[in-house]
C-alpha cells in the first residue's frame, strides 16, 4: 500500500481555510486553462403586472402549470380523496411499513410531472437543450454500500439490487471486484454476482482495478464492467496505489481483454473539480483522462466530483472542455452531495447535452479514500427533477421509494433522499386522515 493509503479527509486539505477552500472550488478558480499540467496533449476549446387582480390570475395560471398538486389538492373535496383512498387499500402495496397504495394519497405524491400539462409544453427557452430521456446508472449498491461501515449481508444487496431493477432501472452497478484488503465491505462480489445472474431487464457492471480483477468478474458472469481512474494524482495514489499513467497502462490491458470477449467497458474519472489533497483539479486534466479513456475504448465516460466540491460555475468550464475531446453523448455525471449541490450540477450538465447520470438510491455512497466526502445524489431526487422537467427514464418513482426504504431500514437510518422523505411524510399524513 502506498504512503497515502490512509483516507483523505476534506479535513486534510492542506492550509486550506474554508475561504480559501471556496476560492478554490469556486468558479473563477476552475475556469478553463491551456495548459497541459505535464500530462501530455490536452485539448481545450477553448410580466411586469399591472393591476392586482390580474396578478392573481396570473399566478393562478401559473401555480396551476408549476404546481399541479397544489390544484389536485385544492380541487378535491375530501370525499373524493375518501372514496379513492378506499377504493385503492384494496392494492396491499406495503410503503413504509403501513398498508398503503401507491394512489392512496394524490395523484402528486409519486409524479412530480405536469400530467399533460408538462414544462415541455411551456414554450420555454430556459430549458432549451435538456433531453427528452436520461438514462440513469444507479450506483448505490457499488458505490453506496463500499462506504458502511458495517458490511451488508450478500442476501441483503441481492435483494436491493433485484428491487432497483424492478423499478425500472436499466443499469444498475452491482459491486466490485477489487482488494478485500483494500475494500472488505465488497469482498462477497462473486456470491452477489450469483444472486443476481437470473436477473432479466438491467444490465449489472462491477467495477474492476486490473486484470486479476477483469478475470475474477468475468468467472463470477459480469457481462459489463467499469475501469476507474483519476484526474487527481493523489487520489490515484491513495484509491488505486499507482500513478494516472499506471493505471491508464493497466486499462488499457483490461479493455484489450475485454473486447476479446465483447464484453463493454465503462471508464470512471474521479475528483473531476475538486481533490481532498490537491484542491481544485484543472479541466485540462480531466480532459486528457477521459479522452484517454475513451480512446482505450471505453464506450462511456463518467465523471466523478467525488468528494461533491463542484458547483454549476465549476461544472461548465469541466464540461467543456472534455466535450472538446469526448462527444457529449459518450460521457456520464456523477456527483456526490456533500455541499447539496448536485441537483443544480445536474440540471446545467443536462442543459449541455449530458444525457446520462449516475445516482445512487437513498442517496447512499461515498469514498472510502475520500474520508468527508459523503453520498451520491439520491437517486429518487433526480428522477422527481426529471419527472418536473417532463424528461422520461422509465423509472417508477414508488417502487425506487420501496427499495430505498428497504436498504435504509436496514441501515438502520433515515433515507438521504429529500423525495423519499417529503413523499414519505406525505403518506403518513394522508393515512392519519
Ligand atoms: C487496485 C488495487 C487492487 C491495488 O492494490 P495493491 O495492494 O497495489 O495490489 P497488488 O497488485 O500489489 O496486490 C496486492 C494483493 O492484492 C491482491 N489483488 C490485486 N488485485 C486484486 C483484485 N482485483 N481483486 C482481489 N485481489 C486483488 C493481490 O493478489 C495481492 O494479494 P496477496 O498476494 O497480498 O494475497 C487496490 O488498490 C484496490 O483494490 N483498490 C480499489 C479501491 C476502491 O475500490 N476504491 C473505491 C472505488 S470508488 C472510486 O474510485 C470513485 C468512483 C468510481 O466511485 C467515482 C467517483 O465517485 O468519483
Amino acid at each position: 500500500m502506498s504512503s497515502l493509503e490512509e483516507p483523505l479527509g476534506l479535513d486534510k486539505l492542506p492550509s486550506m481555510s474554508t475561504i480559501d477552500m471556496i476560492q478554490r472550488f469556486s468558479s473563477g478558480a476552475c475556469r478553463p486553462r491551456v495548459d497541459d499540467m505535464g500530462m501530455g496533449n490536452c485539448f481545450i476549446e477553448g410580466r411586469s403586472c399591472s393591476s392586482s387582480n390580474s396578478c392573481t390570475e396570473d399566478y393562478q395560471e401559473y401555480s396551476k402549470e408549476a404546481f399541479p398538486w397544489r390544484r389536485h389538492t385544492r380541487d378535491m373535496s375530501q370525499g373524493d380523496f375518501l372514496s379513492r383512498r378506499s377504493l385503492s387499500l384494496g392494492r396491499n402495496t406495503k410503503v413504509f411499513g403501513k398498508v398503503c397504495d401507491t394512489r392512496h394519497v394524490p395523484d402528486h405524491q409519486y409524479n412530480s410531472n405536469c400530467n399533460g400539462h408538462g414544462i415541455r409544453e411551456m414554450p420555454n427557452k430556459y430549458l432549451k437543450g435538456i433531453p427528452k430521456f436520461v438514462k440513469i446508472v444507479e450506483v448505490g449498491p457499488r458505490d453506496g454500500l463500499q462506504n458502511e461501515k458495517n458490511i451488508v449481508p450478500t442476501s441483503v444487496k441481492v435483494e436491493l439490487i433485484h428491487r432497483l431493477v424492478s423499478s425500472g432501472l436499466s443499469v444498475v452497478e452491482a459491486t466490485s471486484f477489487v482488494s478485500p484488503k483494500w475494500v472488505p465491505q465488497l469482498a462477497d462480489a462473486k456470491d452477489v454476482m450469483r444472486g443476481v445472474c437470473n436477473l432479466e431487464g438491467a444490465r449489472l457492471p462491477v467495477l474492476t482495478p486490473n486484470l486479476k480483477g477483469f478475470e475474477a468478474a468475468v468467472a463470477a458472469g459480469a457481462k459489463e464492467i467499469a475501469v476507474f481512474a483519476s484526474a487527481s494524482e493523489s487520489f490515484s495514489k491513495s484509491n488505486i496505489n499507482c500513478t494516472i499513467e499506471e493505471s491508464l497502462a493497466r486499462y488499457r490491458a483490461v479493455t484489450r481483454a475485454a473486447k476479446k470477449l465483447s464484453i463493454p467497458v465503462r471508464g470512471y474519472v474521479s475528483c473531476v473539480v475538486g481533490c481532498p489533497v490537491e484542491g481544485a483539479i484543472p479541466p485540462s486534466r480531466v480532459a486528457y483522462v477521459a479522452k484517454e479513456l475513451h480512446d482505450m475504448g471505453c464506450f462511456e465516460i463518467s465523471l466523478g466530483d467525488t468528494i461533491g466540491v463542484a458547483t454549476p460555475g465549476a461544472v461548465v468550464p469541466m464540461l467543456e472542455a472534455v466535450m472538446a475531446v469526448v462527444p457529449g453523448e459518450k460521457l456520464a455525471v456523477h456527483f456526490h452531495d456533500t455541499y447539496g449541490q448536485s441537483l443544480p450540477n445536474i440540471l446545467i450538465s443536462l442543459q449541455m447535452g449530458i444525457s446520462t447520470v449516475d445516482s445512487s438510491v437513498a442517496g447512499l455512497g461515498g469514498c472510502p479514500y475520500a474520508k468527508g466526502a459523503s453520498g451520491n445524489v439520491a437517486t429518487e431526487d433526480v428522477v422527481y427533477m426529471l419527472n418536473g422537467l417532463g424528461v422520461n427514464t422509465n423509472v417508477d418513482l414508488a417502487k425506487l421509494m420501496l427499495a430505498g426504504d428497504f436498504i435504509s431500514k436496514h441501515l438502520g437510518r433515515p433515507s438521504g433522499s429529500k423525495t423519499a422523505i417529503a413523499l414519505n411524510r406525505m403518506t403518513d399524513d394522508a393515512s392519519k386522515i
